[in-house]
């Protein structure tokens, strides 16, 4: 049979990789990225083969997953290729199904019941915290949470992946701290295993994931990730920061909202998606310009490049409310839009909410009319519970140091209290369509798929008013 069509072919060409893998088919593609499903020659472990095409990408995503090896909710990397000329090659593993799958399905109506199932939702909330909090407490900020980036295993693990917009926020020499054990262990009678690292219930044609894991994950040894280092900072662009050249340093997903048209388009002009030097202590900048649009948290949207692991916080809060509604809380079509509907739901932006966001770098450049009445978060959360609703406001602050952290939402009396999480045993995962063109778009629609290239492209009804300044939005 044919390789699949890619828009790479360096990686069937590659006799390292093919010596010891088989390539089966291609599953996903990013911006910068192919993944495909193989099996380790070896010992038949299904595993999944991610050709990135980007170089600062690659080097961050191994970088953080190094950091992360012991992480149960992260996903695992076993090896690598890297070449000075060629495409780095991470060899992950294969996880059939993202939370985005879950959400569709329990939307359609798949299980015959309505929505997902309250045990469920504070299940799928765990390990999504359980990952965050060992990426927060290893100094790493993911940048780009979405429910498609939360894979999960045929057993209903769920991990979090594409660190390929990560930072790692501390100087070198920082000694990683592992995971929280209390939290992946027995939370109910019933509940046999939670997550425990590595999987200790592999399925059957993965019978050697756990020794695999094991054996790999050893030959990622520290002087590779030395000399990966300092090949890094010999490179040209060797980021102190994130520089605007580097764009990529984005997704697709940032791309969607910061191409270079955009921004030549764009009458926003001043928004400071340019990071400037020497603003973030020893870490230089970091740009604005990261993750996807309906998971931007307001200061990225504002043009910070001084911001911290909150903004991870928000696109939680974003997530567990689509958990909970099953729609996208803040579907913007563009960053003015985007902004708009999240003040249009919690209000205006002031010191009064947030001491100091005055001194974000956009803030004076656009205004919003006064939001009289804001909608509430209950509005978009009908038939929640207090509890529910109180948890995602506990995420979804202006102010990035009100967000609650991910190991406080652990032991928030939600999560904690009756009905507790079912165990991972019990939560329901969609049968996968395997005969979808991974090039369409599902026809649910694609995160990396959700804005225009012209902030201006779907601005609806809102008034936008030139002023002095920059632009002033009026809600109708
Ligand atoms: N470990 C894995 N197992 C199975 N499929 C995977 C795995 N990693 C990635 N994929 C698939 O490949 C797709 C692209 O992967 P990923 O999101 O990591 O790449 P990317 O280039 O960084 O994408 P994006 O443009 O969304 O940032 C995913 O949406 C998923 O469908």
């Amino acid at each position: 049979m044919d390789p699949p069509r890619s828009k790479s072919w360096s990686i069937h060409t590659r006799r390292e990789i093919a010596s010891k893998y088989q390539i089966l088919e291609r599953v996903g593609s990013g911006a910068y990225s192919d993944v495909y499903r193989a099996r380790r020659i070896s010992d038949n472990l299904t595993v999944a083969l991610k050709e990135v095409h980007d170089y600062q990408s690659a080097f961050r995503e191994i970088e953080a997953l190094q950091a992360l090896q012991n992480c149960p909710n992260v996903v695992v990397l076993y090896e690598y290729f890297w070449s000075e000329d060629e495409d780095a090659v991470l060899v992950l593993e294969y996880l059939p199904n993202d939370l985005s799958d879950v959400i569709r399905a329990a939307k359609k109506g798949e299980w015959k019941d309505e929505g997902l199932r309250i045990g469920e939702i504070k299940r799928w909330m765990v390990q999504i915290l359980c990952g965050v909090d060992a990426c927060h407490r290893n100094s790493i900020v993911h940048r780009d949470l979405k429910p498609s980036n939360l894979l999960i295993s045929a057993n209903g693990l769920l991990k979090l992946a594409d660190f390929g917009q990560a930072r790692i926020l501390l100087a070198p020499g920082y000694v990683a701290v592992g995971y929280n054990p209390q939290f992946y262990e027995q939370s109910s009678p019933n509940d046999a295993i939670v997550a425990n690292p590595p999987e200790t219930n592999p399925v059957a044609d993965n019978a050697a994931d756990h020794e695999g894991q094991v054996i790999q994950g050893e030959s990622l040894r520290k002087e590779e990730g030395r000399r990966l280092s300092e090949e890094h900072r010999e490179r040209d662009f060797l980021d102190e920061g994130d520089k605007e050249s580097n764009i990529p340093d984005g997704d697709v997903s940032c791309l969607a909202t910061c191409t270079a048209s955009d921004m030549e388009e764009d009458p926003f002009k001043n928004y400071s998606y340019e990071a400037e030097e020497g603003e973030n202590e020893g870490l230089g900048p970091l740009t604005s310009c990261v993750g996807t649009r309906w998971f931007r948290a307001p200061e990225l949207l504002y043009g910070s490049t001084t911001y911290g692991p909150e903004i991870d916080l928000w696109s939680l809060g974003c997530i567990f409310a689509e958990l909970l509604s099953l729609e996208p809380l803040f579907p913007g079509t563009s960053d003015i839009d985007q902004l708009s509907r999240i003040i249009s739901v919690m209000g205006n932006l002031s010191e009064e909410v947030w001491p100091g966001c005055l001194e974000l770098p956009d803030y004076k450049t656009i205004s919003f009319g006064k939001v009289e009445n804001p909608i509430g978060l209950d509005s978009c959360l009908p038939n929640r519970s207090a509890d529910e609703i109180l948890l995602v406001n506990k995420l979804l602050c202006f102010d990035p140091a009100n967000r609650a952290t991910a190991m406080e939402l652990l032991q928030d009396k939600y999560l904690t209290e009756d009905p507790l999480p079912v165990p991972v045993s019990e939560l329901r995962i969609p049968s996968k369509h395997s005969d979808q063109d991974e090039d369409s778009p599902g026809e649910w629609g694609d995160y990396r798929d959700v804005g225009s290239d012209s902030d201006f492209d779907d601005f609806g009804s809102t008034n936008l008013i030139k002023t002095n300044d920059g632009f002033s939005i009026r809600f109708s």
